[in-house]
């Protein structure tokens, strides 16, 4: 079982258009609506690959129960605690035309100190019975900068494998609690450290250190259509996704944390690994929502996956 935590939930709305003129009336043809947040969007991705996943998290109001009521369409299992006020819309407007994707990304609802607690408390029911635990995404207001290290202690102290995707303060204080494994972008390695990463040999080194410093199992730095860079305690590797036409790419780090959390869950090696969360990723860049992938589509990625050990 792999569990996924999204504290701060959301219906992902994406509207397509050919062009979107600042200033002007839009009319919107095509959209498209369903339950995300980052964890909730691995929660997804895991499900389409075939393991069987519970997605928790923070939901509130009528937003809440939509994303409760698609969820069970998907047949995807779920416990949340529910939270007063309105869980968020995060809005994705895609100019086709120019290839420019704007997001728009309401604050979500204010979470109490019992919801608090309560979270607490599944994470460390949801812990005991998962071999991973995804940890995904913003905090919503009421919820302390580090929580994440509170939620991160407790699913360790249950035995879960640990994936933390998160930036900032989050990514920041959660790291104290020792998490398995990162997936940090590049803009969030130089925050981590504090420095300015000029070349791929400086990404390199840069992720090593933080490896050693936290004492991680992996790092997962993802780079878009250039794929990603893995330091691990087997060694660093530069992972190439293979070139394709690309629809929407919101959602591409959730579905390679949802590759990586399946290959951990079901005992494939790193390089194995590697190549499930590269493909998922790129799979997601050729549909239209965040947190969609085509299984078939992934398989034949997957042997197109190129890595190098560095
Ligand atoms: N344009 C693209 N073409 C092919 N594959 C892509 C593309 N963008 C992303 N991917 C795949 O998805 C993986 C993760 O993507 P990315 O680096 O964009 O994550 P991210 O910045 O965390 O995304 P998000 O926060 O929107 O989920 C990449 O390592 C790659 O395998
Ligand atoms: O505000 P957060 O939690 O950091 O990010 C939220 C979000 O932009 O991330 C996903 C893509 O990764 C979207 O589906 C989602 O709405």
């Amino acid at each position: 079982m792999i569990t996924t935590v999204t504290l701060n939930a959301a219906i992902d709305k994406t509207y397509f258009l050919p062009t979107f003129p600042l200033g002007k009336v839009s009319r919107v043809q095509r959209y498209r609506a369903a339950p995300g947040g980052k964890g909730i969007n691995v929660a997804k991705v895991v499900a389409q690959l075939g393991v069987p996943v519970t997605a928790t998290g923070f939901v509130g109001g009528f937003n809440g129960e939509m994303i409760k009521q698609l969820l069970d369409r998907m047949g995807i299992g779920h416990d949340f605690v529910s939270v007063q006020g309105e869980s968020r819309v995060c809005l994705n407007i895609l100019d086709e035309e120019n290839g420019i994707s704007t997001e728009l990304l309401e604050p979500g609802p204010t979470v109490d100190p019992q919801a608090l607690a309560q979270m607490e408390e599944k994470i460390r029911e949801h812990a005991a019975k998962s071999r991973i635990v995804c940890f995904s995404g913003s905090l919503p207001a009421g919820v302390p900068k580090d929580f994440y290290v509170k939620l991160v202690s407790i699913a360790k102290e249950a035995g879960a494998y640990v994936i933390l995707d998160a930036s900032g303060d989050a990514l920041r204080f959660g790291l104290e609690a020792g998490p398995d494994m990162i997936k940090p972008n590049e803009e969030e390695v130089e925050g981590l450290l504090g420095i300015r990463v000029q070349d791929e040999a400086a990404l390199q080194k840069a992720v090593e250190t933080l490896l050693q410093k936290y004492g991680m199992d992996r790092i997962s730095v993802s780079l878009g259509g250039a794929g990603s860079m893995v330091a691990s305690q087997a060694g660093t590797f530069r992972v190439e996704t293979p070139k394709v036409d690309v629809v929407n790419t919101v959602g591409c780090g959730d579905s390679y944390v949802a590759g990586m959390a399946v290959s951990l869950a079901t005992g494939l090696s790193l390089e194995e690994g590697l190549a499930l969360a590269s493909a998922a990723g790129t799979s997601n860049a050729m549909t239209d929502e965040a947190g969609l992938i085509e299984p078939e589509e992934v398989e034949r990625l997957r042997g197109q996956v190129r890595i190098t050990a560095l």
